[in-house]
């Protein structure tokens, strides 16, 4: 058993966003309001392109939107069409080559594109295309679309629809040309994406929360394996295949995604709140004096154990506004560092209690050792650990950096191990069925806990 990490691992990251508007007046600033309330996905980078009927336009940068963009920015972005993208790499590195939207200028005019996801062949995929003369500007996955376009024959529709056949893994693609969007999902719908009605036209988003910085409304998720085409002619659907399956992404539920989106029609704070319930269930027998929940994303599963146990649910930690999701550093140290930063305990609440902590995943252990530890030393008489999703034991190869197997903390060390870890009195996950449960019918990928990926790893699959 190891008792601390390595300290060049990095820590879980939040994954892409995407964000479009088709036919509206200011589309690039609407772009802006949406991609806004999509920065919680990544926060490596931020562009927007816009077109506005003969050019397109693109401006992108490293860092937070607002470090990106300043009002002037804004301004050569004319037309009615607009996408944006706010990135966090899982391919490739942080250079302004990756950041996105990623343009290409060839004889069939200008086309920007956005990703969230991961190509899993892109290896391969890479190698025949260079083989054949293709020279890639960056280094990310995400630009392969634009090469597999290019070699293709037909309309664009035709061209995307061939290129999304070789492509395999987890993607959501916006597309812009001069004139017209597309937007599309991989076969297995890995990666969410929801169509809105915004005044006269559409918007698209890779979470329903951007809809309302936008006065959009929602009108369906795209579909898994589905390519729409907006152009003058209004709104096209056509699918690229017709094997198809909904299996998103289960921990969109559980961490990624703004409590306030709904994906395939649930409510992500409404299951988290399920998943605590679940977790209370298991609980018959503790006496414990309240429930405290781990800022942010596990809140709305201590509010869920705490109604279902009747148990009080108190503000124990306190989270510091002025640190992000991602402040928790590259190193060991530094993201000890950063747990201690971001959340405090509040003695006056927990002293002499005994307390059942909730948060949502366990990764690394880094952030419920620390609190743990933070709370027995503010007084606390007893913790009760309670993770509101099972353990994590492979990575993910979808979008989501969740890095490799050696680092995730409960593929290394048995129950009780890690109950000693972090020092806790007790400790319990959930299993897959009690996600199932709470998800109902909605197919989902839970690879990252059992191993079973929805596709061929192809040369990833090495690294499982
Ligand atoms: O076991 P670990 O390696 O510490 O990773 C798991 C923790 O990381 C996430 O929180 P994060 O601080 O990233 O975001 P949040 O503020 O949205 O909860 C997650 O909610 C867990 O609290
Ligand atoms: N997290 C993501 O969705 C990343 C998209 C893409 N794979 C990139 O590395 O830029
Ligand atoms: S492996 Fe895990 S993180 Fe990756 S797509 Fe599947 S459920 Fe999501
Ligand atoms: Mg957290």
């Amino acid at each position: 058993m190891r008792d601390t990490v390595q300290a060049d691992e990095k820590e879980i990251h939040e994954e892409c966003g995407v964000f479009g508007i088709y036919h509206d007046n200011k589309a690039a600033s609407g772009v802006y309001m949406g991609l806004h309330a999509l920065q919680h996905r990544g926060q490596e980078g931020a562009g927007i392109a816009a077109s506005d009927g003969t050019h397109l336009r693109c401006y992108k940068g490293k860092g937070l939107l607002t470090d990106v963009f300043r009002p002037e920015d804004l301004e050569p972005l004319t037309g009615n069409n607009s996408i944006g993208h706010v990135r966090y790499g899982t391919a490739g590195g942080d250079e302004i080559e990756n950041v996105q939207p990623i343009v290409a200028r060839s004889g069939i005019g200008s086309i920007a594109v956005v990703h969230n996801g991961q190509i899993v062949n892109s290896l391969e995929l890479k190698e025949e295309l260079e083989e054949k003369g293709h020279i890639f500007h960056g280094s990310s996955d995400s630009e392969i679309i634009l090469h597999l376009i290019q070699g293709r024959k037909g309309s664009l529709l035709e061209k995307i629809k061939a290129a999304c056949v070789r492509l395999d893994g987890a993607y959501t693609f916006l597309i812009l040309t001069e004139k017209n969007m597309y937007a599309i999902r991989d076969k297995n719908g890995l990666r969410p994406l929801a169509l809105g009605r915004c005044g006269d036209g559409y918007c698209i988003s890779s979470e329903t929360c951007a809809f309302d910085m936008v006065d959009a409304e929602y009108i369906r998720d795209v579909e898994p394996g589905e390519i729409l085409k907006l152009s003058a002619r209004g709104l096209q659907s056509t699918f690229y295949t017709e094997e198809r399956r909904q299996n998103i992404c289960a921990m969109e539920y559980i961490y990624f995604a703004r409590p306030d989106s709904n994906i395939e029609g649930l409510n992500v704070h409404m299951m988290r709140k399920k998943t605590g319930t679940i977790l209370a269930g298991k609980d018959a027998e503790l006496n414990a004096d309240m429930v405290v929940g781990v800022p942010d994303s596990s809140l709305s599963a201590a509010i869920g154990y705490s109604e279902a146990s009747g148990l009080p649910y108190e503000m124990g930690l306190i989270k510091n506004r002025y640190v992000g999701r991602t402040f928790i550093q590259p190193t060991q140290s530094q993201r000890d560092m950063g747990v201690r930063l971001k959340l405090s305990a509040n003695t006056s609440v927990v002293a002499g209690k005994k307390i059942v902590l909730v948060d949502d995943s366990l990764v690394r252990g880094t952030t419920s050792r620390r609190i743990v530890r933070m709370l027995k030393e503010a007084g606390a008489g007893e913790v009760h650990v309670r993770i509101a999703s099972p353990q994590i034991l492979y990575p993910c190869f979808y979008g989501v950096d969740t890095s490799t197997r050696e680092e995730l903390i409960s593929s290394r060390m048995s129950l009780e191990e890690l109950q000693s870890f972090l020092h806790a009195d007790t400790l319990k996950f959930l299993c897959v069925e009690d996600l199932q449960e709470a998800y109902g019918e909605t197919g989902c990928c839970f690879a990252c806990f059992d191993g079973r990926y929805a596709t061929d790893l192809y040369s990833y699959g090495r690294k499982k």
